[in-house]
C-alpha cells in the first residue's frame, strides 16, 4: 500500500526517452511582439537577469534596430555563461549579416515559413523558390560560422510529407547540427500520439528524430487553443530536447507556452530536474506586471495571486491542518506566500484562524480562540449578513478583520480593563488578567 502524505512521498515520473532537455526563451522576442508592449533595453536586461537566476540556457533577440542591439550589448557585457544570447533572422543574407555584425553572437534562428499561405500569399513565392531561399540562407549562415536553428514556421498547418520533411532532410545535409524548431505558429498542434501530421506534435517530433535523424529538436508553441504547454511537453516526451517559451506566456495573440508552467512541471513532476531555480518566479512576475505592464490574472498558475490563497471553508480548514491537503507544492518553491482570506465561502475554522492571528498580533500575546467562542460567532454572523444582503462582492480585507477583532475582542477588553481599573481604585485590587478569554464580550446577549 502506498501512502502519499507529503510532497516527497509522491513519485516523480521519468521522461520516457531520458534525454537531457533545455529551455530557450523568447520573452524579449516573441513576448515583446505582444500588442501594446514596449520593452526598453534596460528592462530586457532585467529580464535577462531573471532568466539567468532561473538557469534558462538560451534566449533569442531581434537585431533589427538600435534598441535591439543596445539590449544585446547590455546583456553580453554581463558576461554570464547563460542564457546564451542568440540571434533571429529571416531567410535572407541581409538579415543574417545583421546577426553577424554583432560581436559575440554564435547562433541564429532563421525563419523558414512552410505552409502554403505563408509561402504563396505572404511571400509571393512557390514551394520551389521558398525552399531555395531557405537553403541559401542556411548555407550562408553556416559558411559564416554561425550555429543554426531552422524555425519551421506554421509547420502544424503545412504539407509536411510532401514539402517540409524533404526540406528538413536537405537542411540536415547542409548542417547536421541545425536545431529544427517545430513552430506551432497558430496553435493548431495536438499533443496526442495518434494524431498524424500536420497537427500531431508527437508524430512530427518522432518523424524528425527517427526518420530524419535530427539531433536537436525544439518546439515553439502558441496558445490559441490553450494547448501550448501540453504541446511543449509532448515535444519533450517524444524526443525534443529544447522548448522555446516565454515568461507568463506573453506573445502574439493568445501568447506562447508559459515558461513558469514548464519549469514547475519539470522541477516538481519529472525526475532529475533540479537544475532550475524557481524561487524568483513570483518576483519575476511582479516585475513583469509593474515594469512591463502585463496584467496577471489572479488564478494564473504558478504566479497568480490566488495560487496559495485559501478562502473556502473546507479547503482552508484542511490547509490550516496540513497544507498538503489542498496545495500542490509549497509556496516557497516559487517564492510565493500562503494566505487565508475570508469570503462568502469561508467556514468558521478559517475565520477563527484569522481572528486569532490578528488578535495575537495586535495584543502581542499567544492566545488560542475556540471555534465556539461567542465573539467569533458574532463576527461570523456579521460577515454572513454582509453576504446575505447580496451587496458585498469581495473578500473581507485584513483591515476589516482587524476592525472586527477590535470591536468584538479588544474594545470589550478595554471596557473590561477600564472596569477592572475602577474596581482597583475602589477596592484596592491590583491584579490584572491578560487572558483574553476572561474578557466578557458586550455582544453576548445579542448573539444568543
Ligand atoms: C511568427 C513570428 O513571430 S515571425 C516574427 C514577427 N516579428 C516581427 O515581425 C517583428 C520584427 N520585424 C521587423 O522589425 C520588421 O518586420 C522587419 C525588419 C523584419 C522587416 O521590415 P520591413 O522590411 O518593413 O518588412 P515588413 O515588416 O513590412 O514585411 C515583412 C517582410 O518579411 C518577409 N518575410 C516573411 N517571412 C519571411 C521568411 N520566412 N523569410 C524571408 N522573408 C520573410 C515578408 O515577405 C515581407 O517582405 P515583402 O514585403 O517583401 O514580402
Ligand atoms: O521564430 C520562430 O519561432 C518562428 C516564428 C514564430 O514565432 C512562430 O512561428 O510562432
Amino acid at each position: 500500500m502506498k501512502i502519499y502524505k507529503d510532497y516527497d512521498d509522491l513519485p516523480k515520473i521519468k521522461l520516457p526517452l531520458g534525454q537531457e532537455v533545455s529551455i530557450s526563451d523568447s520573452t524579449i522576442r516573441d513576448g515583446a511582439q505582444m500588442p501594446g508592449i514596449v520593452m526598453k533595453s534596460q528592462q530586457k536586461l532585467q529580464i535577462y537577469e531573471y532568466l539567468h537566476r532561473i538557469g534558462i540556457e538560451k534566449l533569442e533577440s531581434f537585431v533589427y534596430n538600435e534598441r535591439d542591439r543596445k539590449a544585446i550589448k547590455l546583456m553580453m557585457d554581463h558576461g554570464y555563461e547563460f542564457p546564451e544570447v542568440t540571434g533571429w533572422a529571416r531567410a535572407n543574407p541581409a538579415d543574417i549579416d545583421m546577426v553577424l555584425n554583432i560581436d559575440g553572437i554564435e547562433e541564429t534562428g532563421i525563419l523558414m515559413s512552410v505552409s502554403d499561405p505563408h509561402i504563396v500569399d505572404k511571400m509571393g513565392l512557390t514551394r520551389e523558390t521558398a525552399e531555395e531561399k531557405y537553403l541559401n540562407a542556411l548555407q550562408y549562415a553556416v559558411d559564416h560560422g554561425l550555429r543554426t536553428r531552422a524555425h519551421i514556421e506554421d509547420m502544424t498547418r503545412a504539407d509536411n510529407y510532401d514539402f517540409t520533411f524533404p526540406l528538413i532532410k536537405k537542411i540536415m545535409d547542409i548542417d547536421p547540427d541545425c536545431t529544427i524548431r517545430i513552430c506551432d505558429t497558430i496553435g493548431f498542434g495536438i499533443p496526442f500520439t495518434d494524431v498524424d501530421e500536420p497537427f500531431g506534435v508527437p508524430m512530427i517530433t518522432k518523424y524528425l528524430k527517427d526518420e530524419l535523424n535530427v539531433k536537436n529538436i525544439e518546439t515553439h508553441c502558441h496558445d490559441d487553443f490553450g494547448l501550448a504547454v501540453a504541446n511543449s511537453i509532448a515535444g519533450y516526451w517524444h524526443g525534443a530536447n529544447w522548448s522555446n517559451v516565454t515568461f507568463l506566456g506573453i506573445g502574439e495573440r493568445a501568447g506562447n507556452a508559459e515558461m513558469e508552467k514548464l519549469l514547475l512541471f519539470l522541477a516538481r513532476r519529472i525526475e532529475g530536474f533540479d537544475k532550475y531555480n524557481l524561487d524568483c518566479l513570483v518576483e519575476f512576475s511582479r516585475f513583469m506586471e509593474k515594469e512591463i505592464g502585463i496584467r496577471i490574472p489572479r488564478n494564473k498558475s504558478v504566479v497568480g495571486n490566488n495560487v496559495f490563497a485559501h478562502e473556502s471553508g473546507i479547503h482552508s480548514a484542511g490547509v490550516i491542518k496540513n497544507p498538503f491537503t489542498y496545495e500542490p507544492y509549497p509556496p516557497e518553491i516559487v517564492g510565493g506566500k500562503r494566505i487565508f482570506l475570508i469570503g462568502d465561502s469561508s467556514g468558521i475554522e478559517v475565520l477563527r484562524y484569522k481572528v486569532q492571528e490578528t488578535l495575537n498580533e495586535l495584543m502581542e500575546v499567544n492566545i488560542e480562540i475556540d471555534k465556539n467562542d461567542k465573539r467569533l460567532r458574532a463576527i461570523q454572523a456579521d460577515i454572513q449578513k454582509l453576504y446575505n444582503d447580496e451587496k458585498r462582492v469581495s473578500c473581507i480585507s485584513d483591515e476589516e478583520v482587524m476592525a472586527y477583532v477590535k470591536k468584538y475582542f479588544m474594545f470589550n477588553q478595554m471596557v473590561s480593563k477600564d472596569m477592572h481599573r475602577k474596581d482597583e481604585e475602589e477596592n484596592g485590587d491590583v491584579s490584572e488578567s491578560s487572558d483574553i478569554n476572561e474578557i466578557k464580550p458586550r455582544m453576548h446577549d445579542t448573539i444568543d
